[in-house]
């Protein structure tokens, strides 16, 4: 409200909640900040950071998963799981959206989640074998297939969704379309790496997954307006000012040093 608006002061607090605390008019301004990328314009942006800018997939893919175990444990915090174990699930699909999901899953065992992963398409390509390696040396686990909506309800608090991102496209192949059909039936709580899987980049998909919380990468696709869940983040805090200035990203400022800001 109005009155609210007077008593807000700007601090890395506020920050997070500064959407409530601005006037109607403010607040709508700002919710038309960001700017939400089409499919071929994110794939544009990713490009462009490895051509142009001389990163490497490595590099970046790190950083990208490292922000989304930092939302992920900034959303469900250990002292917030319901079950004994701080159990999760990591799916990683077959592009780099899945590599992510590796990253993410060593991240979170570092900060002392339980994470196991289910891979069934795994590129031949260094980088991915070696992502695996340094899973398999923290002890996480790798199921070889995925377990029913009972079983997954029952032994995890938290599914991660890293099978598709940007570069999705059609109807979902085998045996990523059975998983999701499971991934669907189950309670526990999923949260999507860029893109909630099996959603048009740009569309979404009215009968699809419904997760609890996105984490967009860069800045969030089209299909980011029609989510629903409860915790939207923004993650990949390595967009050189030069990139963002020329596809007018405006983009949130990021607290402090954190890799992660809720939006
Ligand atoms: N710039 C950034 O923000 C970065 C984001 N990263 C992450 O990378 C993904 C995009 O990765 P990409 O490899 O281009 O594609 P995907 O992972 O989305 O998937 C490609 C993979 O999936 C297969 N596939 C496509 N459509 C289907 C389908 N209908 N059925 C089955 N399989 C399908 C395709 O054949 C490929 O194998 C982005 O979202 C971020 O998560 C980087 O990590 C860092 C930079
Ligand atoms: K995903």
């Amino acid at each position: 409200s109005l009155a609210q608006a007077g008593s807000c002061s700007v601090s890395a607090a506020a920050d997070r909640h500064r959407s409530h605390c601005l006037s109607g008019r403010a607040a709508s301004t700002m919710a038309h900040a960001v700017r939400h990328l089409g499919q071929e314009e994110a794939q544009k942006i990713d490009e462009e950071l490895f051509s142009e800018y001389g990163f490497s997939v490595d590099q970046l893919m790190e950083l990208a998963g490292l922000s989304c175990a930092t939302a992920v444990t900034r959303a469900y915090p250990l002292s917030s799981l319901v079950k004994a174990r701080p159990s999760l699930l990591v799916i990683c699909g077959p592009g780099n959206n899945g590599g992510d999901g590796l990253v993410c899953a060593r991240h979170l065992k570092l900060f002392g989640y339980e994470p196991t992963v289910l891979y069934p398409k795994r590129p031949s390509k260094p980088l991915f074998q070696g992502l695996t390696t340094q899973c398999e040396k923290m002890e996480i686990p790798f199921l070889t297939d995925m377990p029913e909506a009972e079983v997954i309800d029952e032994a995890y608090n938290l599914v991660i969704d890293a099978i598709f991102g940007f570069s999705f496209k059609g109807a979902v192949r085998e045996p990523f379309g059975s998983i999701l059909d499971v991934l669907k039936k189950t309670t526990v709580p999923v949260a999507s790496i860029d893109i909630p899987s099996g959603w048009d980049v740009e569309q979404g998909s009215a009968d699809g997954l419904q997760p609890d919380m996105l984490i967009s990468l860069t800045a969030p696709k089209k299909s980011a307006s029609l989510f629903r869940g409860r915790y939207h983040f923004l993650g990949g805090r390595f967009v050189p000012p030069a990139l963002e200035k020329k596809y007018q990203l405006r983009l949130p400022p990021y607290p402090g040093t954190d890799c992660v800001l809720q939006l």
